[in-house]
C-alpha cells in the first residue's frame, strides 16, 4: 500500500431520478491500494454512487476525483487507469471472447497479455465462443476481464461474484487477491458478506442513499456489537440483506 494518498475521492454526491433521491450526500475516501466493499440492501444506491465515481452518471451535486482526475471533464484520462465492470455488460453478441478482449486491448498502450486475462476469469477454453453464446455467468466473467484489460489502477466491479457458481466465484476472489498484492485500488459492490469479509480493507455501509456505516469489516462487527457482518448489518440499518446468491 502506498501510504495514505485517496486514490478516489468523493465529497457530497446527490443524484436524483425524478422524484427518488438515490444518493443523499455521499462521501467516500478510498486510499491507493485499498479494496472499498459497498454494502447495501437493494436500492440502497450503491449502484448510482459507483457510476457516479467512474463518471457514468453526473452527480446532481458534489465532487469526485479518481486518482486526481475529474471522471466526467478528464474522460479519456481517467479511460487509461479506471476499469469498471458494471451489472449490465452491452457487448456484441457476435463477437467472440478472444474478438472481444483483442478489442479492449486496442484501446489501451499497454494492455494485460490476452493470454493472462482469459486465465484471470478463467474462460481460456472459451475462447472462440461468441459472447452471446456464453452463459450469464461467463458473460460476467469476460466483463471483468475487459475491466482488467488496460492495467487499470484503479477498479470498479458492481456485483463482482452475484451468479456466479462458487468454483467461479472463488477464482474472481483469486483475481481480486492478485490485483490486491498489485496495489490496485478496488472498490467492489457487493451482496455477499464471506466476500466482503475476505477481501475488503474498508465497508461503505449504504441504506436509503446515505452511509449510514463506514468501518472495517471488523470494526463494523465490533461496533454493532455483533457475531459477524451479516448480524452487524442488521443491528446497522434495520434491514436484512437479501443475498442476491
Ligand atoms: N435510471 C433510473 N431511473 C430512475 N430511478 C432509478 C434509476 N436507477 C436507479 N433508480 C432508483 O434509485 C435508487 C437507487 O438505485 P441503485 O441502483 O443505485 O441502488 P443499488 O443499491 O445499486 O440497488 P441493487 O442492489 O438493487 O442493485 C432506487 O430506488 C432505484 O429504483
Amino acid at each position: 500500500m502506498s501510504g495514505t494518498t485517496p486514490a478516489i475521492i468523493a465529497e457530497n454526491l446527490h443524484k436524483r431520478y425524478g422524484g427518488t433521491v438515490a444518493v443523499d450526500d455521499v462521501s467516500l475516501h478510498v486510499e491507493a491500494g485499498a479494496v472499498l466493499g459497498v454494502l447495501g440492501t437493494n436500492g440502497a444506491g450503491k449502484t448510482t454512487t459507483v457510476e457516479m465515481i467512474a463518471g457514468l452518471r453526473r452527480p446532481d451535486r458534489g465532487r469526485v476525483g479518481v486518482l486526481g482526475l475529474d471522471p466526467r471533464r478528464d474522460r479519456a484520462k481517467v479511460r487509461q487507469v479506471l476499469g469498471v465492470q458494471l451489472q449490465q455488460a452491452y457487448l456484441h453478441g457476435a463477437l467472440t471472447v478472444a474478438e472481444l478482449i483483442g478489442l479492449y486491448r486496442s484501446f489501451y498502450p499497454a494492455p494485460r497479455p490476452a493470454e493472462e486475462l482469459l486465465e484471470l476469469v478463467g474462460l481460456g477454453e472459451q475462447r472462440a465462443v461468441r459472447f452471446e453464446k456464453l452463459s450469464g455467468g461467463q458473460q460476467q466473467r469476460l466483463s471483468i476481464a475487459l475491466a482488467l484489460a488496460g492495467r487499470p489502477r484503479v477498479v470498479i466491479l458492481d456485483e463482482l461474484t452475484t451468479g456466479l457458481d462458487p468454483r467461479a466465484r472463488r477464482q474472481m476472489w483469486k483475481t481480486i487477491e492478485r490485483l490486491r498484492d498489485e496495489d490496485v485500488t478496488i472498490v467492489l459492490v457487493s451482496h455477499a458478506m464471506e466476500e466482503v469479509e475476505r477481501l475488503c480493507d474498508h465497508v461503505a455501509l449504504l441504506d436509503a442513499g446515505r452511509v449510514v456505516a463506514f468501518d472495517t469489516p471488523a470494526g463494523l462487527v465490533s461496533r454493532a456489537g455483533a457475531e459477524n457482518l451479516d448480524e452487524a448489518f442488521v443491528a446497522l440499518t434495520g434491514k436484512e440483506l437479501e443475498e442476491a446468491q
